[in-house]
């Protein structure tokens, strides 16, 4: 991996160092900045720390931006010998600044300093927040909007100001001012200079200049008449000035802030009186923030300024403002929109927002207008509604894309179900479905593919892209946002003309520099929710998090210190222990009654577990019909409690019944991997019974680069407050029966097995998810390579030695199921009645 990584931005370093599990284990300490979800390479996966080189002007721009933090304010005073915590307290070498001046015992506090809850670190930019303080709430919703989150567990939570951060907040329309003053009201000491000179020279030039799509024009607006004669004057923005009748810059009057009313809020009319129906039991009585601000005269109009700029220089101009240190923010005035069409669109009565979405699109909506931005919630935390909402607010002609061509299909439903949109006026454009509304406006689904995808269109997918690119849209809705790759991102938000964008997310990762493109692209980050406060709160499961530790066999060891890295990591996942603490697992939680997901990226693995076990398995190239019917009895059939699957459904996998997930093999450091999977039993229907728990189990082969692996994982959700437990011995695994491979023949035998088995196809076939049917033409090669598949021989399998009994037994399970589909048992008439439904539906997205 080439790309290096340096503290996040500007001169603020991220503290985002590596942070082991509640039970640290060991192995090379590597920083978790490094090592992306999808970019890992050869060098990742050996450990190697990675370098920090920042690429893209939005980071360069960014840099120039902040303000070089010192530590001249807070000097410690004389040195004191060192001991073994010193080190937490310097900041590095010796300098001017004394060796010890991280060393903060005598910073002035406040006098009522117990009754405060933020500590401010001045030479990092970080803040700790106790969240055991009674305003713990207030405070967390204020630096929820001035600052990133990094860490939140249980009774600490630290936060980091950034440029970005603050970019975030004054697109929310804070002042300078009202955030300093808020700070002071919470910190415990007295703000350090350095911070406020931060937050003052971000405050200056961020959120300074908009860009507004107004009567069918983009406009470049500020507040500030000196920012725009500077826009003017620059030798690249000036020339790309529109120049229209009556040449001057227009002036006109910013809208009220408020006055519009969120759908589905407590302030919706009607739900005035559903007081606190979904509010947050720990929300602060009265908002500190909110407070403060009471005393502004919200009828007071602002006079903006405002000069025009041709739609194909939006991207030069955008681009170049962000190099100027001038991030433009995008606001959308569509109340004042009276040239495209109004959409009739509004929620259902039965829907009522709950409170950390209402947050999110007060984020968005905060001041009248809709701005464009990525708002963070937990997998299962309802992001699909939040963007109903946000449609059913602009009401506009709406576009969603969505990473694959189930999730079209699911929020099209999605929008039936919670909007009254009428159906004629929701179209999906995937390749098996290509119909527009036929009135002057409405909303189209489709996936990111479908738009960027330029080459070999069909006549009808032509047809389809021209109709999406020659009119204007309100809102432009983007699913999963962190998937999708900047250049396809560039290729999507160039092509379509939308007046907002917002960008939907569960783990705001990307270990390339990547995410900070979407800043650019997309927005500021508006919202990112607490996973613990909500999970608290019986809006996601309560989780139990493990790592299982399996020490390897003898003989799977020696030939693990032999082998080259794939191989080696094979037969880390194929060690027997770890078979039998599998195996443990599954056999416990199904006689709890659970139901079990067992996630494994090798596909020789997969297999083998499963067929072993006797469970049914998913995944590339297992054909949609089974998929789907192996997917139903998971739900409805309580014989079929177990399910193996492959990293096609890591994501857009919706099966509430799950409550327990055993991760046999993953994608080397993946901390989104992590979190998406953990996402899978987030859902859980059984969430709200008392008591409940959902368990995320990892299983690793001690001593094996795997233990490494997995304490990288497992940073952004230890960071959420997850705690993960270690499992060093499974107590009763001894004595339990029919315990696979517990001979030492038999353990021979699967390392063989392991040994002889033909690395290059350990692979995916497909790419996508569970639900895409992979019939394109990659796919088709991939299922003709795996016909012509060559097994690799071993002398015993040329003698006739091989264990038939367990290839036999091993593909059963799918088939059985398949064999049960036609038995006239009246429950699978039952399932069959409903898969035909549901196949009738999905039907649409076969590819
Ligand atoms: N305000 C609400 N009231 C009632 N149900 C809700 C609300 N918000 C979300 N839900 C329900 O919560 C479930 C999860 O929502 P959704 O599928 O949108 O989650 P998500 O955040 O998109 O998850 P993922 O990241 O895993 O795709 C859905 O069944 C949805 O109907």
């Amino acid at each position: 991996m080439s790309a290096k990584r340096k503290a996040s931005l500007g001169a603020i370093g991220s503290s985002k160092a590596a942070k082991g599990s509640a039970a640290s284990t060991p192995g090379p300490a590597t920083p978790r900045s490094s090592g992306d979800d999808d970019y890992i390479s050869e060098d990742d996966e050996d450990g190697i720390e990675i370098e920090g080189k920042a690429k893209g002007y939005t980071n360069n721009a960014m840099k120039k931006a902040a303000v070089k933090f010192s530590v001249s304010t807070y000097k410690s005073g004389a040195p004191v010998a060192r001991d073994s915590a010193s080190q937490f307290f310097d900041i590095g070498k010796p300098d001017a600044e004394g060796p010890w001046s991280r060393d903060y015992s005598k910073l002035p506090l406040q006098p009522d300093h117990a009754n405060r809850p933020l500590w401010i670190d001045p030479s990092k930019g970080r803040v700790i927040l106790e969240s055991f303080s009674p305003l713990a709430a207030a405070a967390q919703d204020f630096l929820v909007t001035i600052a990133e989150p990094v860490s939140r567990p249980q009774f600490l939570h630290e936060y980091i100001l950034t440029p970005h951060s603050l970019y975030a907040a004054v697109s929310v329309g804070n002042t300078v001012d009202e955030i300093i003053k808020v700070l002071e009201k919470f910190s415990k000491t007295p703000i350090p200079e350095n911070i406020i000179d931060f937050i003052t020279s971000c405050g200056k030039q961020f959120g300074k200049v908009k860009l507004v799509l107004k009567n069918n024009k983009y406009l470049m607006e500020s507040s500030d008449p000196a920012i725009l004669q500077r826009l003017l004057q620059d030798p690249i923005v000036g020339p790309l000035r529109l120049h229209s009748e009556g040449d001057d810059i227009m002036t006109t009057s910013a809208p009220k802030v408020g006055g519009l009313v969120i759908p589905g809020t407590k302030n919706a009319a009607g739900l005035q009186q559903a007081s606190g129906a979904d509010q947050a039991p720990d929300e602060a009585p009265e908002d500190i923030y909110t407070t403060l601000n009471e005393d502004e005269d919200d009828d007071v109009l602002e006079v903006v300024q405002s000069f025009g700029i041709a739609d194909h220089s939006v991207e030069t101009v955008l681009h170049h403002c962000l190099e100027l240190g001038l991030p433009v923010l995008e606001e959308y005035d569509f109340r004042n929109d009276d040239i495209n069409a109004n959409l009739d669109i509004d929620l259902k009565p039965h829907a009522q927002i709950r409170h950390y979405q209402e947050k999110a699109l007060n984020k968005m909506f905060g001041n009248g207008r809709a701005k464009s931005g990525i708002i963070v919630l937990p997998c299962g935390a309802g992001k699909t509604l939040v963007g109903i909402t946000a449609a059913c607010t602009v009401k506009k002609g709406t576009l969603v894309l969505c990473t694959s061509s189930m999730s079209v299909v699911q929020w099209r439903q999605e929008f039936l179900k919670w909007s009254n949109i009428d159906e004629s006026d929701i179209a999906v454009f995937t390749s098996g479905e290509k119909t527009a509304f036929s009135k002057s406006t409405g909303i189209i689904v489709t996936t990111y593919s479908m738009v960027s995808n330029s080459r070999n269109r069909s006549h009808d997918s032509q047809k389809m892209m021209e109709f999406l690119t020659g009119r204007e849209w309100g809102l432009m809705i983007l699913d999963e946002v962190h998937v999708v790759p900047a250049n396809m991102f560039r290729k999507v938000t160039s092509a379509l003309k939308t007046h907002s964008k917002l960008g939907l997310t569960a783990t705001l990762l990307r270990e390339d520099d990547k995410i900070e493109d979407l800043n650019f692209l997309i927005g500021p980050k508006l919202y990112e929710a607490n996973w613990m406060e909500l999970a608290a709160q019986g809006h996601i499961a309560t989780v139990q998090c493990a790592e299982v530790w399996c020490p390897m066999t003898t003989e799977f060891y020696q030939a693990y210190l032999k082998s080259e890295n794939r191989k080696g990591g094979l037969l880390g996942i194929m060690n027997p222990r770890k078979f039998q603490a599998c195996q443990f697992l599954i056999d416990y939680h199904e006689r709890r009654g659970d139901k079990i997901i067992v996630f494994s990226d090798s596909v020789y693995a997969l297999q083998a577990y499963a067929q072993k076990l006797n469970k049914a398995y998913i995944y590339g190239e297992t054909p949609q019909n089974e998929r789907i019917r192996i997917l139903e009895n998971f739900q409805y059939n309580d014989q079929i409690n177990t399910l193996f699957l492959s990293k096609i459904g890591d994501t857009s996998l919706d099966l509430p019944e799950a409550t327990c997930l055993i991760q046999i093999s993953s994608h080397y450091g993946s901390r989104r991997q992590e979190a998406q999977r953990l996402g899978r039993i987030l859902r859980a229907k059984r969430r709200n019974d008392e008591g409940f728990n959902a368990f995320f189990y990892s299983l690793v082969s001690k001593d094996t680069k795997e233990m490494h692996f997995s304490s990288r994982r497992q940073a952004f959700l230890v960071d959420q407050g997850y705690a993960f437990k270690v499992i060093t011995s499974l107590h009763g695994i001894d004595k339990m029966k029919d315990l696979a491979f517990n001979s030492p023949m038999a353990r021979r035998e699967l390392l063989q097995d392991v040994l002889t088995a033909n690395m290059d196809e350990d692979k995916e076939a497909f790419g996508d998810d569970l639900f895409h049917l992979g019939d394109n033409k990659a796919s088709a090669a991939a299922r003709k390579k795996a016909n012509a598949r060559r097994t690799a021989g071993s002398l015993r399998d040329l003698a006739g030695g091989q264990d038939m009994a367990y290839v036999e037994g091993n593909r059963s399970r799918n088939k059985d199921l398949k064999k049960n589909a036609k038995e006239s048992n009246p429950f699978f008439k039952k399932v069959q009645r409903d898969a035909a439904k549901i196949k009738a539906a999905r039907a649409n997205m076969l590819a």
